[in-house]
């Protein structure tokens, strides 16, 4: 079985579009996991445009699944974090500035950095996923950092799929054997949605997680975060 993350940041961006509590994110975080979800994602940025550091600390009691939470080890980012103490921390090199995420750690790099902080939020008990293109290079490079698992960033592929051309699962597939092989965990996030979500689980071997929020949140205006939720978690049993 694959588990499904809902990421809430864009509950939070409507949120914040009027400055009160409408819609009310712990709310949603609680009907999300009633509906079925394995695991709340939030992706907290430097400008808070999003969700905002207070929320994360709010979350904490109200997310009784596991508890993602992902972005850049910058020093406020790692502070919450070890504060929070949530299920995963997932890794991700964002500049301050990203509109969202567009690229994975270069691990061969970043080598010496990502297992300093690695070992510093395992220390404290907390499960640790590194954001990575599906390169095997940089799988190799991961599995030299000390983390539990990757996070394959899924961007190209969703591109791709919706351009017709499915082979642009294979890199992944790919990446999935030998990080498997190499003993790391593998999650998976980035434009997946209810269109490629079927084919990306029944192509990638061993996958434990898919982080999906962007999609899954535009989908559920048309049908509802219930139905919406329902279907992934049939696409991923
Ligand atoms: C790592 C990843 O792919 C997601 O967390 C994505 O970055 C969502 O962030 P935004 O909602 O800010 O686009
Ligand atoms: N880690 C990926 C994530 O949390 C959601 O990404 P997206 O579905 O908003 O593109």
């Amino acid at each position: 079985m694959t588990r499904l993350s809902v990421n809430i940041n864009k509950i939070a961006t409507i949120r914040n579009a009027r400055g009160g509590n409408m819609p009310n994110l712990l709310k949603v975080a609680e009907d999300i996991q009633k509906f079925g979800a394995q695991g709340i994602t939030i992706h907290p940025r430097p400008d808070e445009r999003h969700i905002k550091y207070q929320d994360a600390y709010d979350l904490k009691s109200i997310v009784k699944v596991e508890y993602n939470i992902e972005g850049n080890p910058m020093d406020n980012f790692t502070k919450m974090v070890l504060e929070i103490k949530p299920t995963q921390v997932t890794l991700v090199p964002d500049a301050i500035d990203a509109i969202t995420s567009n690229a994975g750690w270069d691990t061969v790099k970043h080598k010496a950095y990502l297992k300093e902080v690695i070992s510093e939020f395992k220390r404290n008990g907390i499960r640790t996923s590194i954001f990575v293109n599906p390169d095997l290079k940089m799988i190799e490079g991961a599995s030299k950092t000390g983390t539990d698992r990757i996070e394959l960033y899924t961007e190209e592929f969703a591109e791709q799929y919706s351009l017709g051309n499915k082979a642009a699962i294979k890199p992944y597939t790919q990446c999935a054997i030998l990080a498997n092989e190499l003993g790391l965990g593998i999650n998976a996030g980035h434009d997946l949605s209810l269109e490629n979500i079927e084919y990306f689980k029944q192509n990638i071997p061993h996958l434990l997680e898919v982080s999906i929020g962007h999609a899954l949140i535009c989908e559920s205006l048309y049908d509802g975060l219930e139905k919406v939720i329902a279907s992934y978690l049939k696409k991923l049993s």
